[in-house]
């Protein structure tokens, strides 16, 4: 990542590591990542730009002991950084909208045809998504595949609703300055609203490079008043070769959580604390083959939007012993097999009780280190899809941690809008040696369960 400006530094006396690396023309580009005793700085990375400063210069610039990071700009920075900034813009519009909700969710939620929720929040962050990508690249360049179609907004019985898409749309373009994007000129009528989000058609599902959106995903969980993620991703050749993921209810810090019993709850604590942990929530991100996964918070209004943000590297966790590992799962028992992972569990000797959590924030969690274990067995009728897929299993990838099908098979993001193939469910393991053992337990148990 770069493009970001900031002043250089030419005093650090809180930092007490740096790595570096140098560009052929002598010149220092890209990410500028460094650790410092200061409580405040650690684990951060400060984008900059440097393209203004030498080798020699920034040498004697910087103190004996220091070393400075710089990552490599490759032909997917600015994919990312769109992807990124974008991610950032939904996660505050559905930060609001789910404000709203908490006091009249009734009105706000609707059900589409196979009766899963859906909300303002889902068809406005598609919206958002896909016309931010549009316009960095030109509408006819990008092919976006994403969740939501438009049928039930251009009912003439749902002229309410679209005005209420409408309207949160054009509150959140109206901050894209905040995020170094531009917006539009003049506020998007209907017709512009409809043909963003219907311009993600599934048939860009079998092209050789297409993004992947799931605007809301865990929208039951959002309407809730609890975890949800927005997922983009970037396919190329069939595999995700970038991924964002937005978790606006998930904070830098982990014990938040372990909160189950919704927002409200998270809300009181947050507000009970210093400004530090207004953060409410954090963007994960990945390249591929970069070997490295990042997170950054929230902007926030108590933190004046400030951007350019900073950004932490993740990894998963390095706990191999079942005896303390901890497994997430769906909330859902409709969604997963509750007692078949359970039986799992005790055949390879978890002991921990099993984190739910709604949405791909249990691939983030993974990718932190927050958990270990992340499995889902669908009933055998239901078909993955990509969408729920594609942006968690990338950066859990790249945090160190490794995703296959039950048979230990990678997953297939190049047969359109499903995971064709899918051999039983999803295992996704901070480390081989755990996702061995629970390859090996789903084989051992498999036929005599009911799946
Ligand atoms: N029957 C069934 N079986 C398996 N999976 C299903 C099923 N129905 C839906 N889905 C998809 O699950 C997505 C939410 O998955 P979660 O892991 O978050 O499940 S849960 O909400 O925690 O129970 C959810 O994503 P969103 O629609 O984006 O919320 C669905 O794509
Ligand atoms: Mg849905
Ligand atoms: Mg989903
Ligand atoms: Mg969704």
């Amino acid at each position: 990542m770069s493009c970001c400006t900031t002043s250089f530094p030419t005093k650090l006396p809180h930092i007490h590591s740096w790595k570096y690396d140098v560009s052929p023309k002598n010149q220092i580009l890209g990410t500028l990542s460094f650790t410092s005793k200061k409580k405040s700085h650690l684990g951060f990375t400060q984008t900059v730009s440097l393209a203004q400063c030498s080798r020699t210069n920034f040498l004697s610039a910087m103190d004996e002991d220091c070393k400075l990071e710089v990552s490599s700009t490759d032909g997917f920075s600015k994919e990312l950084e769109i992807a990124v900034r974008a991610v950032h813009m939904a996660c505050l519009l559905c930060q609001r909208v789910q404000e709203n909700f908490l006091s009249e969710i009734s009105e706000h939620v609707h059900s589409k045809e196979d009766k899963s929720p859906v909300t303002i929040a889902d068809w406005s962050v598609q919206a958002i998504v896909s016309w931010v990508l549009s316009e960095a690249y030109g509408s006819e360049n990008v092919s976006i595949v994403a969740e939501e179609d438009v049928e039930a907004l251009s009912k003439a019985s749902a002229v309410r609703l679209l005005e209420a898409v409408v309207k949160t749309v054009n509150e959140c373009l109206a901050d894209a300055p905040r995020f170094g994007l531009k917006g539009p000129a003049t506020d998007l009528d209907a017709k512009a609203v409809l043909e963003a989000i219907s311009r993600c058609s599934l048939a860009g599902a079998r092209g050789s490079k297409f993004w992947v959106l799931d605007p809301v995903d865990g929208t039951l969980g959002f309407v809730r008043g609890d975890q949800y993620a927005i997922a983009l991703a970037l396919i190329e050749d069939g595999e995700p070769v970038l991924g964002v993921l937005g978790c606006p209810n998930y904070p830098m810090k982990k014990e938040w959580l372990s909160y189950q019993n919704g927002y409200r709850r998270i809300l009181s604590r947050l507000t009970s604390h210093t400004s530090e942990s207004l953060d409410k929530g954090s963007v994960l991100y990945a390249r591929k083959g970069g070997g490295k996964a990042w997170m950054q918070p929230l902007l926030c209004r108590e933190n004046n939007f400030v951007w350019p943000n900073s950004a932490r590297e993740i990894r998963v966790s390095s706990i191999d012993n079942p005896a303390l590992a901890t497994f997430c799962e769906p909330v859902e028992k409709a969604n997963s097999s509750h007692s078949f992972t359970a039986g799992l569990a005790h055949s390879v000797g978890l002991r921990n009780q099993p984190l739910r959590v709604y949405s791909m924030v249990k691939y983030a969690a993974i990718a932190r280190g927050d958990a270990e274990i992340f499995m889902k067995f669908a009933r055998a009728c239901y078909k993955e899809k990509i969408w729920d897929h594609a942006a968690g299993v990338l950066i859990i990838e790249e945090a160190g941690g490794v995703v296959t099908d039950a048979g230990g098979h990678p997953l297939d993001f190049s047969k359109g809008e499903y995971l064709e193939g899918l051999d039983r469910g999803i295992i996704a393991c901070a480390g081989a040696k755990l996702h061995e053992k629970i390859i090996r337990a789903v084989d051992a148990s498999w036929n005599s369960s009911s799946l």
